[in-house]
């Protein structure tokens, strides 16, 4: 009798104890929700630590247990943008060519940068998110995991943190914690794209020193209801990096070795960018978003 119940006991104990292990173990990687991390910017140049913060990203989320990182894209915003110095964009492709082409999993999308308008970065999302739901149905075969067809694009639902967290598959948007500051700027993003991008599709923001993103987001009403969506990563090794500098540098003669992949310090030496004439660029144009909102409020 007393061999029965501490034999019953026993094997409840280790089936608890199972339970237990399978609730709190990470995911297997097959079940695991996969993540594909959309960068947009100037890339002007492309430097390490754009592409740092690709690998400061997907450790982060891979981390947590829950996801998969399986693909990043680099988005060079295109000429209309209008930013102060922005070379044209084949050089700015072409460099973020060279530098990732030894990456496994980061490659460069020129659909961006191809079109004549400046477009919205919600846009630029929306225009991925229909490119892998359709390409996803070969992926499908691969990984045998569903992902919510077409039908998430055309609908114009109400954005909410559950819908992006029923799918197997997420695009999310890579940024640095300045573009997560210039939210705030007046007449630079619409409210709506904001909600859209962090309650239908998510954010992954990489600190950036002079920026406090959990204080942004704690302060914002918009961006704490969706605080789910939006992951901060913590760069404890604090990067300087900036395109500016590296500009900046160029235009003066210094070096900029070690700042960039070594193939995009050669492309720069040879093509004989960044000079002093480049610097000044768009200097009196007013950035596309400003003139676009500004005309509207009109
Ligand atoms: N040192 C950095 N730390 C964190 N994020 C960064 C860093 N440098 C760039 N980023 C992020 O990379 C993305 C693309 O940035 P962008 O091309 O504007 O680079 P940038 O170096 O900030 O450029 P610029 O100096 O010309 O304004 C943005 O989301 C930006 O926040
Ligand atoms: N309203 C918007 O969608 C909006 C506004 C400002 C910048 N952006 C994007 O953010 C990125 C910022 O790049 P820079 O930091 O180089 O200016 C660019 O890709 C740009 O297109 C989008």
């Amino acid at each position: 009798m007393m061999d029965y119940h501490h034999n019953s006991l026993c094997a409840d104990r280790s089936r608890i104890s199972s339970m237990l292990t399978f609730m709190t173990s990470p995911m297997a990687l097959q079940e695991r929700i996969r993540v594909v991390l959309l960068a947009c910017g100037s890339f002007n140049p492309i430097t390490n630590m754009h592409l740092r913060m690709f690998e400061l990203a997907r450790d982060h989320l891979e981390d947590t247990g829950r996801y998969r990182v399986v693909k990043g894209i680099i988005s060079p915003v295109g000429d209309a943008y209008k930013k102060k110095g922005l070379i044209e964009a084949c050089h700015r492709v072409e460099m973020a060519k060279l530098a990732t082409e030894n990456s496994s999993w980061i490659s460069v999308d020129d659909w961006e940068s191809q079109q004549a308008e400046w477009v919205e970065t919600a846009k630029v999302i929306r225009h991925h998110h229909a490119e892998l739901s359709s390409a996803v149905e070969s992926l499908d075969e691969v990984d045998t995991v569903k992902f919510p067809k077409k039908r998430r694009v055309e609908e114009n639902e109400e954005s909410s943190s559950d819908h992006n967290r029923s799918e197997t598959l997420q695009l999310k948007l890579l940024c640095g914690a300045d573009v997560l500051e210039s939210f705030s700027i007046p007449n630079l993003w619409k409210k709506e794209d904001i909600a859209e991008i962090v309650g239908r599709f998510g954010l992954v923001c990489i600190t950036r020193s002079g920026c406090d993103a959990e204080r942004f987001v704690y302060q914002s009403d918009m961006l704490h209801k969706y605080r789910k969506n939006i992951h901060i990563v913590r760069e404890w090794v604090t990067n300087e990096i900036s395109a500016t500098h590296v500009r900046r540098a160029v235009c003066r003669g210094q070096s900029v070795r070690y700042l960039l992949p070594e193939p995009v310090v050669r492309y720069i030496q040879d093509q004989h960018l960044y000079s002093a004439e480049s610097e000044q660029k768009n200097a009196d144009v007013v950035l596309a978003p400003l003139q676009r909102y500004n005309r509207a409020a009109e």
